[in-house]
């Protein structure tokens, strides 16, 4: 799916008069099936953009097209199957507590089902080989028939992302998936996010803490400050000065800096880890 935001502009409906817009005057596209990351301190509007992209909230000012069409002019049966295409995969999983891992991996393929094929799946696994599949492909094969409140934070995340790997939609946005994991399980997640995508040729948008992950990772790089653009790069082009003015007094949130050498190709060794928050 492609998506593209022409001069966009939202404010959260709880926000205070006097609070600025959560995303201002943003202008961007990106291509069906491209792969993008988005960076920026606490509070820049990494969610909120993700949000507006997954017609979670219409815009204030401006105009948001998918595939060429305005959602928000769409009649309300057509918004709702545009909505089946996107996915917005929010930073904790909304995994009901005494669910199976399976059934929580294959209600990813929900929006594609009717209502008796999604209650059958619900009280029966459908596709238990599937599931079992997407969960292996994060190292979770043997969690397949343990219950959702039993497995940690950060195997929660992963079932989280397993599900996405089996989801019908078309454009994937994921908000800071990678946030419960360790270093190695982050970019073993990302590597397999990252892949799965490829593979389905959807647009995948993902908010990052991680610099180093993303320019690892992700061929184009959007640094958001203020809920505005700071910069729409190349990975390769975001150099250690661009992430010093991007997170300039939030520098606790970067720590370290970016590699003054171009970004490693996916799989290759990657400098220490850059955690934001
Ligand atoms: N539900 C809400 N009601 C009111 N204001 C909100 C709401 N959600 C976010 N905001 C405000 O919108 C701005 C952008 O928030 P957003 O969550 O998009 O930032 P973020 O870059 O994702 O931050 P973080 O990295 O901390 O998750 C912030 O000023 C925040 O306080």
């Amino acid at each position: 799916m492609e998506i593209a935001l022409e001069q966009l502009s939202a404010r959260h409906p709880a926000a205070r008069a006097t609070q600025p817009a959560a995303v201002q005057d943003l202008s961007l596209r990106v291509a069906a099936g491209e792969q993008l990351a988005v960076i920026g301190p606490s509070g820049a509007g990494k969610t909120t953009l993700l949000q507006l992209m997954a017609c979670a909230m219409p815009p204030s000012e401006g105009r948001l097209r998918l595939d060429g069409a305005d959602p928000w002019t769409l009649p309300r049966d057509e918004l709702r199957r545009l909505r089946g295409r996107l996915l917005l995969a929010p930073q904790v999983p909304p995994l009901p507590p005494r669910q199976r891992v399976v059934t929580a991996v294959l209600a990813g393929r929900l929006p594609a089902m009717g209502l008796w094929a999604s209650l059958r799946s619900l009280l029966r696994p459908s596709d238990i080989p599937a599931a079992f599949a997407a969960l292996e492909r994060f190292d979770l094969g043997d969690k397949l028939f343990e219950r959702v409140d039993r497995l940690s934070g950060g195997e929660r995340q992963r079932v989280g992302l397993a599900r996405t790997l089996l989801a019908p939609a078309t454009a994937w946005l994921v908000d800071e998936p990678l946030s419960a994991l360790d270093p190695t399980r982050a970019r073993q997640a990302i590597r397999t996010l990252v892949e799965g995508a490829r593979e389905r040729r959807a647009t995948l948008v993902a908010t990052l803490h991680q610099v180093d992950v993303a320019l690892a990772h992700f061929p184009r790089i959007v640094g958001l400050r203020d809920g505005r653009l700071a910069f729409d790069l190349p990975a390769a082009e975001v150099t250690r000065e661009r992430l010093a003015r991007l997170y300039d007094r939030f520098e606790h949130e970067l720590q370290g800096g970016a590699p003054a050498t171009p970004s490693p190709e996916p799989g290759a060794a990657v400098p220490p880890m850059l955690m934001c928050r």
